[in-house]
């Protein structure tokens, strides 16, 4: 008798194929082919306006791709967010979208409503059903606030959290629906070091509780430290797609994305000096601000990263 095994690694979560986006002459998305597997950690990079939020919209159902099909679990996609969510996939988005006057734990159990099968009968009788669903809601949300680190403050407004934390929350809201993939649309934009690391944290414990993960994000380190896999998006076209050491040692990558030294980069400080220099000449006394980047390689745009991880860090921080 012969036994098989399968590779849960190798069963895909998502697939997403032949994805076009149009708005009107524009074409956001083009021909977009992406599959991400069960207990990866998938990223999405690429310039700024490179189509990687259409490209999300497409698989979250905020946008009806004009071309291309996305299934999930071998299932198609309801075009619908809602439905998209009862299926098991959940997102964030890049900028924060929190309930901002309810509290953390209430804007959990919103999350959590797609997993409760009461109706509005039963909410308003308020019968023992209903009372049932409802504990068992306020427990799982809980415990997803105890996850992340916030349940301390479950009875905090959230526009009173730090930046960090509402970040965590948004995250915690997602989980509350039980998905099987999560997508995250820059989920460390804005944070500090230290946040950046307790999401990257934060990110790799969610993987390990067995849900698969695609996340845009334009801070190289922490991509290229994340992720499995990376699919880099260039003018709507997916311009490569492999392990990170793949992607950051593609040329075309490098210049399409970057385009400009940083620092810390070989060479980099000797291009800062000619460049010193050069403004000097011309006569407006101070070097002009350049793309060499900030050091801390969490810019948002062309010459703001990295495309080397752990050559970006911020002063002091572990490389
Ligand atoms: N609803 C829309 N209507 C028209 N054009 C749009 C719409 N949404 C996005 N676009 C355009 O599609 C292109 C891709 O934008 P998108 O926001 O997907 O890029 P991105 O890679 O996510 O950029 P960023 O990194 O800056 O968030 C851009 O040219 C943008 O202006």
């Amino acid at each position: 008798m012969t036994t098989t095994t399968t590779d849960m690694s190798a069963v895909p979560v998502l697939e997403a194929s032949g994805v076009t986006m149009r708005f009107g002459g524009l074409v956001a998305v083009h021909n977009v082919d992406l599959t991400v597997r069960a207990g990866e950690i998938v990223g999405l990079i690429g310039p700024n306006g490179a189509g990687k939020t259409t490209f999300f919209n497409c698989l979250t159902g905020l946008y009806v791709p004009t071309e291309g099909k996305v299934t999930y679990q071998g299932n198609v996609l309801p075009p619908k967010p809602h439905l998209v969510t009862t299926a098991g996939v959940a997102r964030t988005f890049q900028n924060i979208r929190l309930f901002a006057n309810m509290t953390v734990l209430e804007n959990v159990l919103v999350g959590r409503h797609t997993r409760t099968k009461e109706g509005l009968w039963s909410a308003l009788l308020r019968g023992p059903g209903f009372k049932k669903a409802e504990a068992a809601s306020h427990e799982r949300a809980m415990e997803l606030l105890e996850f992340i680190g916030l349940a301390e403050k479950a009875d905090h407004v959230a526009r009173n959290l730090p930046y960090g934390e509402q970040r965590k929350l948004e995250i915690a809201r997602a989980l509350a629906s039980d998905p099987g993939l999560l997508l995250l649309d820059e989920p460390t934009a804005g944070m500090n070091p230290q946040e950046t690391r307790a999401a990257e944290e934060l990110i790799f414990a969610i993987r390990d509780q067995g849900i698969a993960i695609l996340v845009i994000e334009h801070d190289m380190r922490f991509i290229f430290n994340l992720c499995d896999r990376v699919a880099c998006l260039v003018q709507g076209e997916k311009l490569v797609e492999g392990t990170p050491e793949v992607v950051q040692g593609d040329e075309r990558v490098v210049a399409a994305y970057l385009g400009t030294p940083f620092e810390g980069a070989p060479g980099a400080e000797e291009a800062a000096e000619v460049e010193a220099a050069e403004a000097a000449s011309s006569g407006t006394g101070s070097p002009k601000e350049s793309g060499t980047g900030s050091g801390t390689g969490t810019g948002s745009g062309p010459g703001s990263g990295s495309l080397k991880s752990g050559t970006t860090g911020t002063e002091g921080e572990a490389q």
